[in-house]
């Protein structure tokens, strides 16, 4: 069921896309409201303003987005003098994890600042026809911090969690099923409206190597990128099996050479790989899956992760595929069916948008889309409060009280970005 009727008038779209001077980093040149942001290693995309909105719920929710985004780009007058993936008119999308009471959405910001390979842009749009303001910066307010946050336990206790990983490992081991991710929530309080951009520079400050995003009130930095398609080329780094870092770099190299070795932990990132695989097959003509994995060393965890990447076999667009590709094994588990049973069953908790396709999507069908992980969802209108989420890969051989640790380790960047 969708919230706006896909036939509804479509606006008439103008965008204008011109290059200009280094601006500084992408984060500093956004307003306060509603930030878009979608950057890793300083390079990305950081937009606001809503030119035009597609809200949409429902299984079909991909589909129908992909779709309003077509018709809203296919008639588009764009004038790109940058001619880069992203420049041009861009949307910027955030999707539910399952097809429950949250809407998913896809933004068109009115302006986006963008920076790849050594050069800038900015692309304002219209959607009445009209030509778009000049592009220009505005001079933005001052980051305003948190003030002092406090954290609860949100719908279960870790406690209670950890009792329901023991009763999914007892339901693996009897052969109900593989895999199962399961999830826990912390409910953040601040004292006043948050700055949301506050969260995000310190986000992509200590996380370089993830994709810091923000997207209608949904923000984290996620090390998992779902899939980008990039002028015929799909890629997909997929992530599953976790160990915790010491602040010990020898003890962590050692850990790391632990984690590549461990048949529990290989065994849970092979589900992770073929699902993506088999996923992203009718899409591509050809396909590379490494085969072994690399460990990704992040500040607060290790993962191991696999890079697979294909050649484009149609017109799919990157939002199309990470309909296709939602929910991986490394979010759901496996089989996928009975993994979402099982985690409706047990979690007891709206996931949201958590574990589902973020990012953005350009003219082209192009774009990148990575998984909410490591996340907050704020709430709307007063800003004060949080849920922020994390959950773990529940196979055989899983240990509650690891993965209870893991799940508090998964916390950690979203936490400290709260804090003073
Ligand atoms: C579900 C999350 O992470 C996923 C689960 C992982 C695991 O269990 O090893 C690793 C990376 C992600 O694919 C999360 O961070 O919330």
């Amino acid at each position: 069921m969708t919230s706006a009727p896909l036939t509804a008038q479509v606006p008439a779209l103008v965008a204008r896309t011109v290059e200009i001077p280094d601006p500084g980093p992408l984060l500093s040149t956004l307003p306060s409201e509603a930030p878009l942001v979608w950057v890793r290693r300083g390079e990305g995309l950081a937009g606001w303003g809503e030119a035009a909105r597609f809200d949409v719920k429902g299984s079909a929710r991909f589909t129908e987005a992909d779709k309003w985004w077509r018709n809203l780009t296919r008639t588009a007058v764009i004038r790109d003098e940058v001619q880069l993936p992203g420049t041009g008119p861009v949307a910027f999308g955030s999707f539910t994890f399952d097809d429950g009471p949250t809407s998913s959405s896809l933004v068109l910001p009115e302006t986006v600042v963008g920076h790849r390979e050594g050069r800038w842009w900015v692309t304002t749009v219209s959607v009445n026809g009209d030509l778009p303001p000049w592009p220009s910066l505005p001079s933005v307010a001052p980051i305003k911090r948190p003030g002092p946050v406090t954290f609860a336990d949100g719908s279960r206790s870790g406690a209670e969690w950890g009792r329901i990983v023991a009763d999914a490992v007892s339901r693996i081991n009897a052969g109900e099923l593989e895999k199962v991710v399961l999830a826990r929530e912390l409910i953040a309080e601040t004292p006043r409206q948050l700055d949301l951009r506050w969260p995000l520079r310190r986000l992509s400050d200590r996380y370089p190597r993830c994709w810091t995003f923000s997207v209608d009130g949904v923000l984290g930095a996620t090390p998992e990128l779902l899939v980008r398609r990039e002028r015929g080329l799909v890629t997909s780094r997929v992530l599953a099996g976790t160990i915790r870092r010491t602040r010990d770099d020898v003890h962590d190299l050692a850990l790391a050479a632990s984690l590549a070795r461990s048949s529990k932990d290989l065994e849970e990132h092979e589900f992770a790989v073929r699902s993506v695989a088999d996923a992203l097959a009718p899409f591509c003509s050809s396909m590379n899956i490494p085969e072994t994995p690399f460990v990704l060393h992040l500040p607060n965890v290790m993962h191991l992760a696999t890079d697979l990447a294909g050649v484009t076999s149609g017109q799919a667009s990157s939002l199309l595929m990470a309909g296709a590709l939602h929910p991986s094994a490394a979010v759901g588990g496996t089989p996928t069916k009975k993994a979402q049973e099982m985690i409706r069953e047990l979690e007891a908790l709206d996931r949201g948008r958590y574990a589902a396709p973020v990012g953005w999507i350009d003219s082209s069908g192009d774009g990148e889309w990575g998984i909410a992980l490591r996340c907050a969802q704020v709430d709307s209108s007063e800003r004060t409060r949080l849920r922020l989420f994390a959950g773990c890969g529940i196979v055989a051989g899983s240990d509650p009280t690891a993965e209870l640790a893991e799940s508090v380790a998964k916390l950690v960047p979203m936490r400290d970005a709260l804090s003073t």
